[in-house]
């Protein structure tokens, strides 16, 4: 730590990091566990989009394994060069949409390796038993593909019939090879590819969308938390969305059918309590024609709305989400609008890197005269606001998906189910304490993440039990001692 805190510059961090991890992976989870919360900013977002798009010129070694067009097939095969066998999470992306910093291509691998280092550190799965993976089909990025440094294919993005042949063979193959028990996650996928991609696969593999499901499961689990110390039920909220892609609706529908579940409506009554504004304004039964497929369900009955603080002052929502990938729009005049409506307005700025972020903590307590309940995708410090020390939370989904994918490892799930993700949303909330909300937390501290991480893979795993839908058995007794005694420590061996 000593050594690591020298560098000023994050990126530096990142390398450095990196290279211990290649050196000596102990000490890397060592650091890694017992620094969670000065170093997560390092291995995790923000800074690993910056080494994302400089992914070319600070390559030292392929940390995972790429597979491109030129490899169609013969995927098994590179599979099978890949030195480890019992793979158990494995997480993928095409690298379109890299945080919200748009299209990486194969730099994107990034993000497979800093999430599954995050299984590893949060959730206790070994490392050995983790394959990063980034399909290279090419990117649409014109200063990648003029960069001499850029690591991947130097063509346009195969599309349409090709990129979903060279996508199933990889599926096929990986359930060949590792068995059908092995948790794939999708990451960082455009829209067009990400909502079918879960939905051709989520009834042959165990797999699992974490900017679709994963965030939808930790922001549900912020606003329960929020709701146990302000009073009222999710029902009693009115939701609006600036952002209606993955995050976005992703959250949107298990929120409806949280309130579905709680108040005993049909989904399609829960979803009316829920706006979602895109880049052309509000999304409503008029542009019903133009929509894509994810967005048709929250096409209200409404006049068109195209600037966001109209929407607030017309909606008059309680809680404002960010989740469009575009910094600085949740402007004065929208905070302003939502504290003018709520005496405690709660509002998520998703989007990241900080770079992306809706507002920052500062801005948000600032314009809310120091009333927003705030949490952001990227970390933010403290603010000092009116003598008063105002604490954001980070909402994030590794809250959630080192749990849940341990909860499924464990019970050698089969599936994943919307109630696993319900699941792990009561088991996050259950965690945050009168002090931590006092503080502005709507999560608890990371510091505890294991600790939390092993009550969330529990409950997701009795879940499993309860569904049917886990095969390792008989259910161990205690879930949560088992989901402890599962979770990889990184301490040296004696040889003695
Ligand atoms: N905190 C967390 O845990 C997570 C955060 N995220 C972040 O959320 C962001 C979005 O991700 P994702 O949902 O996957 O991306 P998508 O591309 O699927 O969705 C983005 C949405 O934002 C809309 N949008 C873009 N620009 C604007 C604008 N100027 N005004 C209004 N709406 C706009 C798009 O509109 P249109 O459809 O019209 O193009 C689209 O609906 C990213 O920054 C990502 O990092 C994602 C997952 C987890
Ligand atoms: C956190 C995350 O998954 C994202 O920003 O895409
Ligand atoms: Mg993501």
């Amino acid at each position: 730590m000593h050594s690591l805190r020298k560098y000023q510059v994050p990126l530096q961090k990142y390398m450095a990091m990196m290279d211990l991890q290649e050196t000596n992976e102990r000490l890397f989870y060592k650091l890694l566990i017992d620094h969670v919360e000065e170093l997560l900013p390092v291995v995790y977002t923000p800074t690993v989009g910056e080494a994302c798009q400089k992914y070319g010129s600070i390559f030292r070694r392929p940390q995972g394994l790429f597979i491109s067009l030129k490899e169609k097939g013969k995927i098994l095969e590179v599979l099978k060069n890949w030195p480890q066998r019992n793979i158990q999470v494995i997480v993928v992306t095409d690298g379109e949409r890299i945080l919200g910093l748009g299209d990486l291509g194969c730099q994107g691998m990034g993000i497979p390796v800093g999430k599954l280092s995050l299984y590893t550190a949060l959730g206790g799965v070994r490392p050995s038993a983790c394959l990063p993976v980034t399909i290279d089909v090419g990117t649409n990025n014109e200063n990648l593909l003029k960069d001499e440094f850029y690591i991947g294919l130097r063509q346009r993005r195969a599309t349409g019939e090709e990129y979903d042949e060279l996508l199933h063979e990889f599926m096929s193959a990986v359930k060949q090879i590792f068995g059908e028990k092995v948790l794939i996650q999708f990451e960082d996928f455009a829209n067009h590819n990400a909502f079918e991609l879960l939905e051709k696969y989520g009834t042959t593999h165990l797999v699992f969308n974490d900017d679709i499901q994963g965030t939808a499961s930790v922001v549900l689990a912020g606003l329960i938390a929020a709701l146990k110390f302000v009073g009222g039920t999710l029902a009693d909220q009115r939701f609006l969305f600036l952002g209606a892609g993955e995050a976005g609706t992703g959250i949107a529908e298990l929120m409806a059918l949280e309130i579905s579940k709680q108040t005993n409506v049909p989904v399609e009554e829960a979803r009316k309590k829920i706006w979602l504004v895109d880049s052309k304004g509000l999304i409503v039964n008029s542009r019903w024609e133009s929509l894509q497929q994810f967005k048709k369900p929250w096409a209200h009955v409404h006049e068109p709305i195209n600037e966001l603080v109209d929407a607030v002052k017309v909606i008059k929502p309680t809680v404002l989400i960010g989740t469009s990938g575009v910094g600085s729009t949740f402007t004065e005049d929208v905070v302003e609008a939502m504290a003018a409506l709520n005496e405690k307005p709660i509002i998520l700025s998703l989007s990241n890197p900080t770079s992306q972020s809706e507002c920052t903590a500062e801005e948000a307590y600032k314009w809310s005269q120091g009333r927003a309940i705030f949490a952001s995708g990227s970390p933010f410090a403290p603010v000092e606001y009116k003598g008063k020390t105002l604490v954001p939370g980070q909402a994030n989904n590794a809250y959630i998906f080192p749990g849940l994918g341990l909860g499924l490892i464990m019970s050698g799930a089969i599936r994943v189910h919307n109630d696993m993700l319900l699941a792990a949303s009561e088991a996050l909330a259950a965690q945050v304490t009168r002090e931590n909300f006092d503080k502005g937390l709507i999560f608890p501290p990371f510091t505890d993440i294991r600790k939390i991480s092993a009550q969330i893979a529990a409950d997701v795993a009795a879940k499993a039990y309860e569904l049917g839908l886990a095969t390792r058995l008989p259910q161990p007794k205690d879930l949560v001692k088992y989901a402890e005694s599962c979770m990889y420590s990184p301490t040296y061996r004696s040889y003695r």
